[in-house]
């Protein structure tokens, strides 16, 4: 089984290398490895005799590029090296680095961007402390003009290693080659736009070093969940696999429900129910085959298909109304301790209202999927959730205010845990940004934990699932195409 990737943050990175340096790999020892992955990977895009300029911060991104620099002239390129800052200033291993390079030492400002065939971005990476302003600010936007091909060290400069943000202005790079895991910043907007394609070089931190520094956070892909996906046994019948029960909105308000319930229904939920106020009856049922239908009017009609307790998850929210009602049904289904999906007019009715909802859902695994207006309208007045720039850290605060798994939606959707595991995804596409497509998302999730997935497990993979459906549609996507497109992504994961 392929162990799921690791993403460590600036600062635990930081403590994995004094580890690695404590067990006897010399801090220099890094550095010189992670200048010959810089090294290796340039010579991929240029072949030897082409002009390479390296721009170096005074820091250990700096040093990467020293060391970088000094192998390419040893290899046959014609390399000028560019410093920010004057070399008389560099200290400890940055000063011992810096000893490689025999060549001159530039000036970074004066650098000639526009007539070289690489550019490598050696000015910050995970040292980033401030914005980017004056000379370092000029340089980065020339590096820009010049339309050259750019490997950044570590990180694109001026993006924030932990929030991804660009601090001022940052570099537009073509690749990056980081060392021992991806950051955040790779992972997370705009940072990931900013990096291109990303290459994770191995400098010697060993697995067991991550995992103690970090080893809470992850990049959203199969070998975080993959062996927990359900796959009905020979003698499986529809009661094991769970039943999944969906609150519709009312007569002109139905379709969302429905997606969600069709895509519960392809993810597996042995039986899937609509609730439907009586008056939307009739709408529902000219469009329901599979998905089963019943009458069910406000909390009341909710509390008592409830007593059923062979309806095992529950989906409230898409188009059921921002009003008392839909907060009364949340607090139906919390006290029924069943596994529990909320979204849309769910998380809306709770608007100015988040202090009911503390604490709320650590007794049923619980899931909450608002986009970043749903975050902001329902943490209203909470500036401990709504100000950490960082998404991550946004979705974690809000999970442990919770206790539910927190899914903050976007083209960098965050899924976090109560206690602590995140995982960032990344494998969507623009196209999913269309009307009941997270309506569909809702019913994924809810259909994996009505068949027993745990609740973060169930989160990573119903996004993961949903944007791999999605991306492999492409253009022209709706949202009733998605639920269609899941068998095939089943087909891949469950070989
Ligand atoms: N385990 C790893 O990840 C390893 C990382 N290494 C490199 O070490 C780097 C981190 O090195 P450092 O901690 O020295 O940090 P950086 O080299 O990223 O930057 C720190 C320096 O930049 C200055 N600085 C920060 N923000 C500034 C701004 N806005 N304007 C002007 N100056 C600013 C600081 O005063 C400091 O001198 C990594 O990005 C990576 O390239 C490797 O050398 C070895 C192993
Ligand atoms: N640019 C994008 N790239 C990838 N995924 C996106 C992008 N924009 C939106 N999505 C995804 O599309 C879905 C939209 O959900 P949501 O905003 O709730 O839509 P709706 O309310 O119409 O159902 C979410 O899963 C979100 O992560
Ligand atoms: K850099």
């Amino acid at each position: 089984m392929t162990a799921p990737e690791l993403i460590l943050t600036p600062s635990e990175m930081k403590q994995a290398d004094r580890e690695t340096v404590e067990s006897g790999i010399s801090g220099i020892e890094l550095m010189r490895r992670a200048g010959h992955a810089v090294a290796d990977h340039a010579e991929k895009l240029v072949s030897p005799g082409a002009r390479i300029v390296v721009a170096a911060g005074p820091g250990q991104n700096g040093s990467d590029g020293f060391i970088a620099a000094a192998l390419l002239v040893g290899r046959g390129y014609q390399v000028r090296l560019g410093l920010l800052g004057s070399s008389d200033r560099l200290t400890g291993d940055a000063a011992e680095a810096a000893k490689d390079w025999t060549g001159e030492i530039g000036r970074a400002e004066d650098l000639p961007f526009h007539e070289t065939d690489l550019v490598i971005d050696a000015l910050f990476g995970t040292g980033l402390a401030r914005d980017l302003e004056g000379a370092v600010r000029l340089t980065v936007e020339r590096m820009n003009a010049s339309g050259r091909p750019i490997l950044a060290v570590d990180l694109p400069s001026g993006i924030d290693g932990d929030t991804g943000e660009v601090r001022g202005v940052a570099v537009k790079a073509t690749r990056t080659v980081t060392f021992a895991t991806r950051k955040p910043c790779h992972l997370l907007m705009p940072g990931r736009a900013y990096s291109g394609p990303v290459e994770v070089a191995d400098i010697g931190i060993g697995r067991k070093i991550l995992e103690a520094k970090g080893g809470t956070l992850f990049a959203n892909n199969p070998a975080l969940w993959n062996h927990v996906l359900p796959r009905p046994g020979l003698s499986s019948h529809k009661y094991e696999r769970g039943h999944t029960l969906v609150a519709s909105g009312g007569a002109t308000r139905t379709g969302a429900a429905r997606l969600a319930a069709r895509a519960a229904l392809r993810i597996g939920s042995g039986l899937v129910t609509v609730a439907s106020p009586p008056e939307a009856l009739g709408v529902n049922a000219a469009h329901l085959t599979a998905v089963m239908l019943r009458g069910c009017d406000g909390p009341e009609g909710l509390n008592t298909i409830l007593q059923d307790p062979r309806f095992n998850a529950l989906v409230l929210g898409p188009a059921l109304g921002i009003h008392a009602g839909t907060r009364a049904m949340v607090a139906v289904a919390v006290h029924a301790r069943r596994s529990l999906v909320l979204d849309a007019d769910a998380l809306t009715s709770f608007e100015g209202l988040a202090t009911e909802l503390h604490g709320a859902f650590r007794h049923a695994p619980t899931v909450l999927t608002p986009h970043d207006g749903e975050f902001n309208r329902l943490f209203k007045g909470h500036p401990d959730l709504l100000d950490p720039a960082s998404k991550l850290e946004r979705a974690r605060r809000a999970a442990v205010y919770t206790g539910a798994v927190l899914l903050l939606k976007g083209p960098d959707t965050v899924i976090a845990a109560p206690d602590g595991r995140t995982a960032i995804n990344e494998n969507g596409t623009p196209y999913l940004a269309t009307a009941g497509s997270g309506d569909t998302l809702c019913g994924l999730i809810a259909g994996l934990m009505a068949q027993g997935v745990p609740a973060f497990e169930a989160a990573c993979a119903g996004v993961w699932i949903h944007a791999q459906a999605g991306a492999s549609f492409g253009p022209g996507l709706i949202a009733e195409d998605l639920a269609e497109l899941v068998p095939g992504v089943l087909r891949e994961l469950l070989k």
